[in-house]
This record gives structure tokens, sequence and C-alpha cells, in this order.
């Protein structure tokens, strides 16, 4: 007896169980620039790689057909715990594989808590995250901003938020779900400190980066903070 046949996440469920996932993006009108003609899976295991083919009217009003490969790993969020009294933040370290294959050098990255959404909210992904990555419970979280981290090859969009803890209420030192490989250490630095990591290369992530530069510009190391002292 021969299988049925079938392409993964097309036509018969990939590993994860989905189908469809070549209509992902066919029917968007948005722009009148653009016009969809084909998405094909190009490999549908954890994530999902994308090659979609489109017309594209440029600005001298000509057509070009362009494809472009967009790597779709879901939306996520992440959040920056600061505690304004003792001017500190809670970050987190973790191995990153991606970036111990393109030259950091043990791959050990410090952030802020983050977590893709799993089909939640993202204000509620982020207090699930919170929770599971540093062991603090937030209440309310501010979001701050969203972002693409990386439009030109990557579909997701990040969620940004603040919320405050109480660093003198005594916290978990490592956390992470370990069913899901996560070996995590929380770090609690001076915010002065944080940020003189983003210049030495001690902090080396998009997200963090971003936020850090939040909290000293416009969050709660500010200068409207300063101000309201
Ligand atoms: N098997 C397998 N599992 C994976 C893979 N990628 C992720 N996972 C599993 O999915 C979990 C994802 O953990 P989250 O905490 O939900 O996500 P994250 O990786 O921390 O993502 C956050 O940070 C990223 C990097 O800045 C962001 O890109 C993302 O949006 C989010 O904010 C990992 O612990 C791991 O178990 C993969 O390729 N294969
Ligand atoms: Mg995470």
């Amino acid at each position: 007896m021969t299988a049925p046949a079938g392409r993964p996440g097309i036509d018969v469920p990939d590993p994860r169980g989905r189908t469809g996932l070549d209509r992902e993006g066919r029917d968007l009108t948005g722009n009148a620039r653009v016009r969809v003609v084909d998405v094909e899976v190009l490999a549908c295991d954890w994530s999902v790689l994308r090659r979609t083919t489109f017309d594209y009217r440029h600005g001298d009003g000509h057509w070009s057909r362009e494809q472009r490969e967009t790597y779709d790993r879901g939306d996520g969020a992440t959040i920056l715990l600061y505690d304004p009294h003792r001017r500190t933040v809670l970050l987190t370290r973790q191995f990153r594989l991606p970036a111990y294959v393109n030259g950091h050098p043990d791959g050990m990255l410090l952030e802020t808590a983050a977590g893709l959404l799993d089909g939640d909210d993202p204000r509620e992904a982020i207090r699930r995250e919170a929770v599971e990555e540093t062991g603090r419970t937030v209440h309310e979280v501010e979001h701050v901003f969203d972002a693409f981290m990386s439009p030109g090859s990557v579909t997701e969009r990040l969620s940004f938020f603040a919320a405050p803890y109480d660093g003198s209420a005594p916290g978990a030192e490592t956390a992470g779900v370990a069913e899901e490989g996560e070996d995590i250490t929380v770090v609690e630095l001076p915010f002065t400190e944080a940020l003189a990591l983003i210049r030495t290369g001690g902090i080396a992530d998009a997200k963090t980066i971003m936020l850090l530069q939040w909290a000293a510009l416009d969050g709660p190391f500010g200068l409207s903070s300063r101000e309201a002292r």
C-alpha cells in the first residue's frame, strides 16, 4: 500500500498539525502597487519559510516581478521590568543558538523577558512570559510600542511593554519552562550598568537595547521622571 500523496503543511498536516500554509498572504489588497502571484512553502517544521512571488509597481510606474522569502515564527511580546525605587532592571540570560552560530562568543544573551504569543493577546502573553521567565508576577503593564524586528525577511511583529517590579521582595534566580528546553538565569542590574553594557556589547539583543533606551529617554528613568522627582 502506498502512502497517501500530499504536501505537508499544505494539504496534509505538517509536524505541528498545520495545513493551508500556502494560502497566507495571497488575498492581500491593502497596497494597489502589489499583486501577489504565488505563495510556496519552502519549509515547515517549527516555523514556516515561504517564497512569495508578486508584481510590484515602482515609483516610475513600471511593474516588475519579484520574489521574497519570509520566515514566519509568529508574533511575540517583550517586557522591561524595572524597580523605580532601587533603579534596577530585571533581565534574563539564556543560550541563543542563532547568535552563537553568528559570532557571539558563547551565545548567552542578556535579554528582557519575552515570548511568542502562542495565540494569546500580547498583553496576556507578556504577563505569562514575565512569570515564566523571571518568576515575578506583574500587575499593570504599560504598552510602549510595536515594531517589526527584521522587516526584510522575518514577519514577526513584536509588542513592547514595561512594568514595575518590587526588587526588595525575594525573587527566583532561575526560571523558564524546563519541558521546552528553557534554562534561564534571572539577572538584576542597576539601570546605569545595563545602559553601559549596550556600549560594550554585553547587551547585544535588539529588543533589550530598544527598551533600555526607551527607559532612559521616555520611560521610568527618563527626563520626565527626573523632572517629576
Ligand atoms: N523544537 C523547536 N522548538 C523551538 C524552536 N524555536 C523555539 N522553540 C521553542 O519555543 C520556545 C520559545 O520560547 P518563547 O519564550 O516563547 O520565545 P522566545 O524564543 O523567547 O522569543 C522571544 O524572543 C525572541 C528573540 O528576541 C523574539 O523573536 C520573539 O518574538 C519573542 O519575543 C523555546 O523555548 C523552545 O522551546 C525550534 O526551532 N524548534
Ligand atoms: Mg522567551
